[in-house]
C-alpha cells in the first residue's frame, strides 16, 4: 500500500484576478476550490492513475470536513487525525500571477497528536511506500520526517521525501529512495541561484552522495533533472503547452514517477512518466488525470 502524509492539508482557493491592484478591491473572474496540501495531492494524482493510495495527516474544523468529503467523493481512502481546535487551512493562489500564493498557518498540533501518527505508521509493513510530503506547522520540529525515518529504517518501507531546508536535509541519512525539490528549493540549501540544467546537476549530485537514493530536480516550465540510481544523470526539456494550474505540478511529478516505477521498475520510464504528469497537471485546471498523462507522455524529450 501507498500512504502519503500531509502535516499541513488545505482547501486551496485558486483564483484569477484581472489587473490586481494591491491596496485595492480586487474581484475574481475565475474561482476554484480544491482539497490541497502536497501528500493530498499525490493520493489524488495516484488515483487519477489508478493506484490506491491512503492520505494520512492532520485535520480540522469545517476546512478539514471538507477536505475529507472531496477525497471520500473522489474515491480516495484516508485516515486523518482529527484536531479539536482550529481549522485546516484554505491557502489562496493568484492564478493570474503564476507563483502568487498566500498559504495559511494551520491548526496547532500537540505532541500527543504527533504520538498517534507515529502509533499508525508504526504499523507500516515491508513493501509499503510512504511520501512524507509539504511544510509542517509552526511549532513542530524540523526533525519530524527524521524521526518518522528512523522509527521505519529496518522495515524494509520506501520512503519519498518532498519538503525543503532542513525537513529535507535532516532526512538524507536515512537514504530516502525519491526527494524532489525544485530548483529555487535546492538553491536554497546550498545558498546559490541555479537557472539552468546544467547549474543544477552539480547540487543534485551532492544531495545523492548526502545519501538520497534517487534525486529529482523540477524545473517548472525547464523541465526536471533525475539523478538515478542507476548512475545515470537524466535530463528532460518539459511539453510545450498552455500553463493553465501549475499548483500541484511538483506532486503530480511524485506522483508519476511512483505510478511509473511500480509499472516497469526502469527509472527513465519513471522519469518521463513524472515529467508528463508534472506538466499535464500543469496545461489543466486541476490535477493530471491518466488520458493527459498518456497524451504527454511521448512528447517528454529525455537526455542520458
Ligand atoms: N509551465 C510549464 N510548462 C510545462 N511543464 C510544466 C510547467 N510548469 C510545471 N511543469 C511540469 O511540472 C513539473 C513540476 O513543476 P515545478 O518545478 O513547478 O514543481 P513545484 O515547484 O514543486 O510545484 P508545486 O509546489 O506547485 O507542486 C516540471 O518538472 C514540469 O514537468
Ligand atoms: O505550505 P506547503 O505545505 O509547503 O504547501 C502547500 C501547498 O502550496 O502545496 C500544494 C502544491 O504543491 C498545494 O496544494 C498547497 O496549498
Amino acid at each position: 500500500m501507498i500512504y502519503t502524509v500531509t502535516f499541513n492539508p488545505s482547501l486551496d482557493y485558486i483564483v484569477s484576478v484581472k489587473d490586481f491592484r494591491p491596496g485595492m478591491t480586487n474581484r475574481t473572474s475565475s474561482e476554484l476550490m480544491l482539497a490541497g496540501g502536497k501528500g493530498i495531492n499525490v493520493s489524488i494524482v495516484l488515483g487519477n492513475l489508478g493506484i490506491k493510495s491512503t492520505a494520512l495527516g492532520f485535520i480540522a474544523g469545517f476546512t478539514g470536513d471538507e477536505i475529507v468529503r472531496r477525497l471520500h467523493n473522489g474515491g480516495i481512502n484516508s485516515e486523518f487525525i482529527k484536531i479539536n481546535d482550529g481549522i485546516s487551512r484554505i491557502n489562496i493562489k493568484l492564478k493570474s500571477i503564476d507563483g502568487t500564493e498566500i498559504n495559511g498557518q494551520g491548526p496547532h498540533i500537540d505532541s500527543s497528536h504527533i504520538e498517534q501518527l507515529m502509533n499508525r505508521l508504526r504499523r507500516l509493513e515491508s513493501g509499503d511506500v510512504l511520501v512524507l510530503a509539504g511544510s509542517i506547522p509552526a511549532g513542530i520540529s524540523d526533525n519530524i520526517y527524521k524521526d518518522i525515518m528512523d522509527m521505519l529504517k529496518d522495515k524494509g518501507v520506501q520512503i519519498v521525501v518532498d519538503a525543503t531546508s532542513r525537513l529535507l536535509t535532516n532526512v538524507l541519512e536515512y537514504n530516502p529512495f525519491f526527494i524532489k525539490p525544485n530548483q529555487h528549493e535546492l538553491g536554497d540549501i546550498f545558498n546559490v541561484t541555479l537557472n539552468t540544467q546544467e547549474e543544477v546537476i552539480p547540487y543534485a549530485l551532492e544531495l545523492k552522495k548526502m545519501g538520497a537514493v534517487n534525486v529529482c530536480v523540477s524545473m517548472g516550465g525547464k523541465g526536471a533533472i533525475l539523478v538515478a540510481d542507476d548512475g545515470n544523470v537524466y535530463k528532460a526539456k518539459a511539453p510545450d503547452g498552455i500553463l493553465k494550474n501549475s499548483v500541484g505540478a511538483g506532486d503530480s511529478l511524485v506522483a508519476g514517477f511512483l505510478s511509473g516505477w511500480i509499472e516497469k521498475k526502469d527509472y527513465e520510464y519513471a522519469f518521463r512518466k513524472g515529467v508528463a504528469t508534472g506538466s499535464a497537471s500543469a496545461f489543466s485546471e486541476r490535477l493530471a488525470t491518466n488520458g493527459e498523462v498518456n497524451d504527454l507522455i511521448g512528447k517528454v524529450t529525455i537526455i542520458r
